[in-house]
C-alpha cells in the first residue's frame, strides 16, 4: 500500500469504521471477503497481488479487536492461508463450508470421486472455450470468463446442468465474472453466525465487508442482529449492504489507519 491510501481513509463507511474499531474495540467483531475487498481483482485468479503490509496490518487489528477478526472468502482455506502467511487468522473457506475457528479447529469438505468426475468432466466440456479458466478447489470448481466474457450464457448453462447433477449437497455461486459449484452445507452468513458462537467473538456486534453476490448472505446476517454491512466497489446487482466503500484500496487505508491507532495506544500504555 502506497503512502498516499495510508493517508486518505476516503468515504464515509470506512471513516464510520475507523471510528468505530479505534473506539470500541470491545462492541464489534470484524468479517472480511478477500477477493475484491482486501485485495484488487485481477485477471485471473493468481495474478493477485497482497500488498506487503496487509497481513501485519490485519494482525494488528486483530489485536485491536482482542481476536475477534475473520476472513470470510470463496477461496479454499488453505489458499487463503498462504495470502496472509505468516499470520493464521480464522478463515471460512469455500464460501462458509470450510471452517477454522480462533481456537484453530478446522473443518474441511472431502470430495467425492464423483465430484472429482465432474470437475474433470468439467475441463473437457470448456476444453473448446479459449479464455475460459477452470479452478479446482477441491470441493468447490470455479469457471472463470473474465478473459472470455462472450461465453457467459453459454457457461451459465452448462454449470448449472453440472450442478443439478452434483446433487442436492452442491449448489451453483454465481459471482464477479465467474460460475461456481460450491458445498451446499453452508453459506458466508452461516460461517459469521458460528463465529458469533465463539468466546473470542460472542457479544460482539458483526461487521460484515464484502463486494460479490457470495457475501450478501453475510451481509444479511450482520443486518439482522444489529450490525453493519459494507458493500465495496461498484453495484452491478442489488445489495443488503447499509453502507458502501469506494474500493478495496479504501478498506486498506482504513485498515491501516486503525492498526496504527491500535500500535501507538498500546505503546503510549507500555
Ligand atoms: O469471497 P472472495 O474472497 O471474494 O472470493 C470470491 C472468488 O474470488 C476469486 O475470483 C475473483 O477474483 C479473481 C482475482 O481477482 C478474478 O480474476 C475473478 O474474476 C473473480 O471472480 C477466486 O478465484 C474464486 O475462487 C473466489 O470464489
Amino acid at each position: 500500500m502506497s503512502e498516499q491510501e495510508k493517508l486518505r481513509p476516503s468515504d464515509a463507511a470506512t471513516r464510520h469504521l475507523i471510528r468505530r474499531l479505534v473506539e470500541e474495540p470491545d462492541r464489534w467483531a470484524l468479517f472480511l471477503d478477500i477477493d475484491g475487498t482486501l485485495i484488487d481483482l485481477a485477471t485471473t485468479p493468481d495474478a493477485i497481488q497482497v500488498p506487503l503490509s496487509l497481513p501485519g496490518t490485519l494482525d494488528a487489528v486483530s489485536a485491536r479487536l482482542r481476536g475477534a477478526l475473520a476472513l470470510v472468502t470463496g477461496r479454499s482455506l488453505p489458499y487463503a492461508d498462504g495470502l496472509f502467511a505468516p499470520f493464521r487468522f480464522p478463515i471460512a473457506g469455500l464460501h462458509g463450508a470450510e471452517f477454522r475457528g480462533a481456537d484453530g479447529e478446522t473443518s474441511i469438505v472431502t470430495q467425492t470421486p464423483a465430484f472429482t468426475a465432474l470437475k474433470q468432466r468439467l475441463v473437457e466440456q470448456t476444453a473448446w472455450m479459449e479464455g475460459v479458466l477452470i479452478e479446482d478447489k477441491g470441493a468447490a470448481v470455479a469457471a472463470h470468463y473474465r478473459l472470455a466474457p462472450a461465453y457467459d450464457t453459454a457457461l451459465e448453462t452448462m454449470m448449472r446442468h453440472l450442478a443439478d447433477e452434483a446433487g442436492p449437497d452442491w449448489v451453483l455461486q454465481p459471482g464477479k465474472m465467474v460460475f461456481e459449484i460450491r458445498p451446499a452445507r453452508a453459506d458466508k452468513g452461516d460461517a459469521v453466525a458460528s463465529y458469533l458462537e465463539e468466546p473470542a467473538f460472542a457479544g460482539r456486534l458483526p461487521i460484515t465487508i464484502g463486494d460479490d453476490l457470495t457475501d450478501e448472505s453475510m451481509f444479511a446476517l450482520a443486518n439482522a442482529r444489529g450490525g453493519q454491512s459494507i458493500r465495496v466497489g461498484s453495484l452491478s446487482t442489488a445489495t443488503c449492504a447499509l453502507a458502501k466503500a469506494s474500493s478495496p484500496s479504501a478498506i486498506r487505508s482504513a485498515l491501516a489507519t486503525i492498526a496504527t491507532a491500535h500500535e501507538q495506544r498500546a505503546a503510549s500504555a507500555s
